[in-house]
């Protein structure tokens, strides 16, 4: 059986500022005392598995091992059907060590410029759809784990647009709708999104019943 959550402190393993922000909202209603990796001190660890559920669970494990507390750790990304699925796991790599190696900034105009710039290559009518994936991994640090999974379908737009949330939200547009993720408000994006998605199964399992 999937073990539970007892403590009320949990390390949120993320180095993303946008998604620590996410996951603390998304939080917030269970009483949960949030600590950040950052705020910890908290190494980055490598992320060497080729799958979103072995990344989570990396870092998950090595947050929790480090700070001896439960620790919540999230691996997403965009996937472009016209691109068999890429970036996927990468999607972070694309914007750091494609252009930018040894930079601890990240330029997320270059790496959604060189998305659009592959779709272009395919000519003007190509199939624009994609996904966000999110995976939400748990880890305590005796070594149990809990995984959750969650994804939202769209379309990638392009030029940019909007200037709310993080990463690739600006040429994000999440089926059934005009506006980009970035032009939603938080609560909105909340409703809709991968991590939504995934976290309600979070909750389903870890606060409910
Ligand atoms: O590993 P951590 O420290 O959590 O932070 P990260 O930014 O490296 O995160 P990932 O390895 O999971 O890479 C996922 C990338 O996918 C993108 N991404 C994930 N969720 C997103 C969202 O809700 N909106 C926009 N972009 C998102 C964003 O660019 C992330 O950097
Ligand atoms: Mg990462």
């Amino acid at each position: 059986m999937t073990r539970k959550l007892d403590n009320k402190r949990l390390v949120i393993a993320t180095h993303n500022a946008g998604k620590l922000r996410e996951i603390s909202a998304l939080l917030a209603p269970y009483g949960i005392e949030c600590l950040s990796a950052g705020q910890l001190g908290l190494p980055e660890p490598e992320e060497t598995g080729t799958t979103f559920v072995e990344n989570a669970l990396i870092k998950a494990h090595a947050a929790a091992k480090a700070a001896q507390l439960p620790a919540l750790a999230d691996d997403s990304g965009l996937s472009v059907t016209a691109l068999g699925g890429k970036p996927g796991v990468y999607t972070a790599d694309w914007a750091e060590r494609q252009w930018f190696e040894g930079d601890p900034g990240r330029d997320w105009y270059m790496a959604m410029g060189k998305v659009e710039g592959l779709l272009c290559e395919q000519g003007p009518d190509v199939d624009r759809s994609c996904w966000f994936s999110c995976v939400l991994a748990i880890a305590w640090p005796e070594g149990d784990e809990a995984v959750y999974d969650g994804r939202v379908n769209g379309n990638f737009s392009w030029p940019p647009r909007g200037t709310m949330g993080f990463g690739y939200d600006p040429v994000f547009v999440p089926e059934g709708r005009e506006v980009t993720f970035a032009q939603l408000d938080p609560e909105e994006k909340h409703r809709i999104s991968h991590r939504a998605d995934a976290f309600a199964k979070l909750v389903a399992e870890q606060f409910g019943g």
